[in-house]
């Protein structure tokens, strides 16, 4: 049996990639290297190119006709963005997913793993945010996700293909080895941001809309190690080959933090100044996200392990203070 991980080359899913080697998969992966890095595989057989290209994908299934399961990270994933061209998220995410369930029902692969967010709840009714609460999203990112989770719920009617949705909150951090991290270019998430000020190569952090309705008026988020999330994509393919039913998952700590905290903490663990500026709000943010991830605990057995905050930053800080060029390829 082996594991097909598209997007294994990126952050999240290069730390996927590092759980199922620790024991012992083979792991084939799919990445168009658009922000993914070979650097990062530390494991693996890369097949470079595109989940749309039909061709591509054949040589993939054909070469590989052990997979059993997928593991699917490969997507567009960033709010700001998603919200200035909608069409490129539509294009990559919703019809990448379909090109990739395709090609799946074709060569009989029926279990896949699924990247979700916490976007697909938009502005929550209930904090924390449980799987029964209303998916409404506040930006195009998060549309196209529950998107693509509605697809795999009529390609399981009709083709039997079952799925887990993972919906992580923030996730942050760095593998615990020292060998791989976040490095997105251009960078947009807040804590490598914060740390990239840190080390001088930012004047400052911009900090987007101090009016939100919170203590500080920053907007409050759930920050869970990277390291955690992967762990739960391993036990989330042990789940389907059990023989599961497609299910529902969110991945987070269950504790908020709003930019203003994220920004004294990482003060506190690099010992820097961190120069931080309030600007305007960023476009499709919801004022808060914080997960309930009771029910990952009680059907996956997931156990997150890095929980505090301090200790996310510190191995990001780690990570960034060791390779301040992230891979540098
Ligand atoms: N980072 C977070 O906080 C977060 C939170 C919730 C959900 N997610 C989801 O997790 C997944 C991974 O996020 P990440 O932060 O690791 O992102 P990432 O950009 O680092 O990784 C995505 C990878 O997919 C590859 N890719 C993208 N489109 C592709 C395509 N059409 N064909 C082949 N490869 C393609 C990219 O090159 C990249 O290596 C995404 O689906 C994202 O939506 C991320
Ligand atoms: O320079 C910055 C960058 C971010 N923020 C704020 O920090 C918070 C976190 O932002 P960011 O790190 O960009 O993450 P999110 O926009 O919350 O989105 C991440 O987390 C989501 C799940 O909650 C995932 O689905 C997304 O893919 C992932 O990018 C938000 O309030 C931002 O407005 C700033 O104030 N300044």
């Amino acid at each position: 049996m082996a594991v097909l991980v598209t997007g294994g080359a990126g952050y999240i899913g290069s730390h996927a990639v590092a759980a199922l080697q620790e024991r012992g998969e083979k792991i084939v992966i799919i990445d168009n290297l658009q922000q993914g890095h070979r650097k990062a595989l530390l494991g693996g057989k890369l097949y470079e190119g595109d989940l749309r290209d039909a061709a591509f994908m054949d040589t993939v299934f054909q070469e590989n006709d052990d997979i059993d399961a997928v593991i699917h990270f490969a997507a567009n994933s960033l709010v700001g963005e998603s919200m200035k061209d909608p069409g490129k998220y539509y294009h990559n995410n919703v019809f990448g997913t379909l090109c990739l369930l395709e090609k799946m029902n074709e060569y009989n692969v029926r279990k896949i793993v699924f990247s979700s967010t916490a976007a697909t709840y938009g502005e929550p009714e209930n904090v924390p945010i449980d799987e029964y609460d209303r998916t409404l999203p506040t930006n195009a990112y998060g549309e196209t996700k529950l998107a693509m989770e509605k697809m795999m719920k009529w390609f399981d009617v009709a083709h039997n293909i079952k799925f887990v949705s993972l919906r992580y909150f923030n996730a942050a951090g760095a593998h615990e080895s020292g060998k791989i991290g976040e490095d997105h270019s251009p960078e947009t998430h807040l804590i490598p941001i914060v740390l990239q000020a840190a080390l001088g190569q930012r004047p400052h952090i911009s900090v987007f809309g101090e009016d939100y309705d919170t203590p500080d008026g920053t907007c409050i988020r759930d920050y869970i190690h990277v390291s955690d999330l992967a762990d739960a994509h391993v036990l989330a393919v042990d789940r389907l080959r059990t023989g599961a039913d497609s299910s529902v998952y969110n991945l987070g700590n269950g504790t908020g933090f709003s930019v203003k905290e994220v920004i004294d903490i990482a003060r506190a663990v690099t010992g820097k100044e961190i120069p931080a500026v309030m600007e305007a709000r960023r476009a499709g943010d919801p004022a808060v996200l914080v997960a309930s991830s009771d029910r990952a605990r009680q059907e996956l057995g997931w156990n997150p392990k890095r929980n505090k905050l301090e200790d996310i930053i510190k191995s990001a800080w780690s990570w960034h203070e060791a390779n301040p060029n992230g891979y540098n390829d």
